[in-house]
């Protein structure tokens, strides 16, 4: 089975002086592409630890973290940053919207780090309403967030995450500020993603939530405690 990702032994000590926090103390695991993981554990045990080096945002103390085939720690940071965009897309509880920006121009805003700059072309300006109508914002481009629900500003992130057409999704508590019934619309899209073949990484900290995946990985105390399949993830094409 191919691997999206995969984790060896990786520590993360956060060097505070005085003390040292060692928020990851050598976790272990896969992550086969189209695997659709819940990540779960009290707070403090190093969830959000965790997705930052998942998502190359940060880098490890100790251990190795394979990215699409290459060892993240061989990359310096633009090698990193490319490799992020290209990708990962990030989806995250306080949707982190730009306010003054409109819907349409909120979903082009990882086009904007890609490398050199280049400005936005007609296709990918097309592509990005695709990503609009898709999450069912069509008739909302020219919006901007404050006249959105929550779950639509959930959307319009959920439409950045794919503009670069990521392999993997991480998810930090993608429903933790919405009711329901938006609750249930937003796995109904994470789950039509993770049925093309992504892989769908997801902290939450709600059993319901976690139960619809595939995978859960508990974490305590900066490890792995438990990992309970749910559900094989897709074999590889
Ligand atoms: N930048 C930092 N500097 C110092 N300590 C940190 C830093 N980030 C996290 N920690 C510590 O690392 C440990 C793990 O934190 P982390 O945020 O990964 O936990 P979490 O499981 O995501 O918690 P929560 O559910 O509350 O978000 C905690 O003890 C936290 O205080």
């Amino acid at each position: 089975m191919k691997l999206a990702a995969q984790v060896i032994d990786l520590t993360k000590f956060y060097d505070l002086g005085s003390v040292v926090v060692k928020a990851l103390r050598g976790v272990s695991t896969d992550f086969p592409e189209g695997d659709f993981v819940a990540i779960m554990g009290s707070s403090g045990s190093g969830k959000s630890t965790m997705l930052n080096l998942l998502g190359a945002l940060d880098r490890p103390t100790s251990g190795q973290y394979i990215l699409g085939g290459r060892d993240v720690s061989t990359l310096d940071d633009d090698e990193l940053s490319e490799m992020r965009n290209d990708m990962i897309g990030f989806i995250f509880q306080s949707f982190n919207l730009i306010t003054q920006y409109t819907v349409l121009e909120n979903i082009e805003v990882p086009l904007l780090y890609r490398s050199g700059y280049p400005a936005i072309g007609r296709i990918e300006r097309e592509w990005c309403m695709e990503l609009a109508r898709m999450v069912g914002l069509g008739d909302r481009m020219d919006h901007r967030p404050f006249q959105l629900s929550g779950g639509q500003q959930q959307r319009v992130s959920i439409a950045r995450a794919l503009v670069n057409d990521p392999q993997i999704i991480l998810a930090d508590e993608p429903t933790g500020n919405l009711d329901s019934a938006t609750e249930a619309e937003i796995m109904d899209i994470l789950h039509k993603l993770n049925a093309e073949g992504r892989t769908i990484i997801m902290v939450t900290h709600e059993p319901a939530i976690a139960k619809q995946t595939k995978r859960q990985i508990m974490m305590k105390d900066g490890l792995i405690e438990s990992e309970t399949i749910l559900q094989q993830a897709l074999p590889a094409s």
